[in-house]
């Protein structure tokens, strides 16, 4: 199976769907569904080695894991609570700037004496002489769950596992508190619950993941290249600003740029002026230096759209990783 096509999975529905279709098309990888509109097959067009599978964050993970598909985009919460041993079998590729959202231990507002995980393990060390019965906490990340009050010392609970609503547990009486992933914090504050305050499991984002245990073919490594170098462009694009200034000594103020905002000059100093690629977090520092440190009078700072780089240092990463793999 030298030329067995790279799969490349798609939330195709649920809360990163919108956001991972619009990150393709900006990456220049138009996603095209094959057949009718409830086809679970599609196509990146001009990539004829590549075959789209469309399915939901969840199954994305646990097929990464099981490797029949090569790459994806899910959760970083459902990669740590579903894969184990995710380290050895999944590379998290790249952070993608969406889906961003907290794993919490959140328990009733009423429990006016819980603030921390400290005041939660008082209470659950009495809680069976209390009431006769375990502390109990709702969730779907059991294997979070269990990691986060495992560190912090907690031992008398049971988990009940809940497949939706679980904000809905504690009112209901159906657990006395939970674990669950929340952005926006308006589902937790409906159901008068709170967060613990370093209850914080994990903060998750959306990632494009590569599957480790997936048979790569040389059409799939080829693929993997183009699509990682368009991703790694869009990638750039984003997270870079493009600054321009009437220095007084472009060479110096590039090497000071260089090092205190880590700003490079990717064309050299064209026509004497100093044109800069500046993290985007960087930039207001980096201006403000330029005007009272450099002598210039104008700055500009433009978005990228997309940033061509040389190399992909991403693919030969990853591609080094499956080699590896391949020869132990
Ligand atoms: N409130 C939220 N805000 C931002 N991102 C979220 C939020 N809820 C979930 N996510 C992210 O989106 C991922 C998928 O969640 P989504 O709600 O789409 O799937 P689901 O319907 O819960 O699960 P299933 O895969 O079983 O259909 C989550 O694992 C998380 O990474
Ligand atoms: O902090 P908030 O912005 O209120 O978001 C939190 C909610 O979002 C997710 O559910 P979702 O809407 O995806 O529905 P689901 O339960 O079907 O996954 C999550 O399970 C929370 O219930
Ligand atoms: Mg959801």
């Amino acid at each position: 199976m030298t030329d067995a096509p790279l799969v490349l999975a798609v939330p195709s529905k649920g809360r990163l769907q919108e956001n991972a279709n619009a990150f393709f098309a900006r990456a220049g990888l138009p996603v095209v569904q094959q057949g009718s509109a409830r086809s679970y097959r599609g196509r990146i067009g001009g990539l004829p080695d590549v075959e789209v599978a469309f399915l939901s964050a969840s199954e994305i993970t646990r097929e990464l894991a099981a490797g029949s598909v090569h790459l994806g985009i899910t959760g970083r919460d459902l990669v740590e609570e579903e894969v184990s041993d995710f380290a050895q079998r999944l590379d998290l590729v790249l952070p993608l700037g969406f889906g961003h959202a907290d794993v919490v231990v959140a328990v009733p507002e009423a429990w006016i004496d819980v603030r921390c995980m400290a005041d939660l393990d008082d209470v659950a060390a009495d809680f069976r002489a209390r009431h006769g019965r375990w502390l109990t906490v709702a969730t779907k990340y059991v294997n979070l769950t269990r990691r986060f009050f495992t560190q912090n010392g907690i031992a008398d609970y049971r988990i009940v596992e809940s497949l939706g609503a679980t904000e809905g547990a504690p009112a209901s009486g159906a657990a006395d508190l939970i674990v669950d992933i929340t952005s926006t914090g308006s589902t937790l504050t409906a159901n008068a619950l709170k967060i613990v305050g370093d209850g914080v499991i994990l903060q998750s984002e959306a990632h494009l993941v590569a599957s480790l245990s997936a048979t790569w073919s040389g059409a799939a490594r080829g693929a993997l290249r183009v699509i990682l170098d368009r991703i790694e462009a869009e990638s750039a694009g984003r997270s870079l600003r493009e600054i321009r200034a009437d220095v007084v000594d472009p060479e110096g103020a590039a090497k000071v740029a260089a090092d205190r905002f880590g700003a490079t000059t990717p064309f050299g100093m064209p026509s004497g002026h100093l044109l800069l690629h500046c993290p985007a977090s960087k930039v207001y520092a980096c201006a403000e230096w330029l005007r009272t440190g450099a002598g210039a009078r104008t700055v500009s700072v433009s978005r990228l759209d997309t940033v061509f780089a040389s190399t992909s240092p991403l693919a030969e990463h990853l591609l080094g990783r499956i080699d590896g793999r391949a020869r132990a």
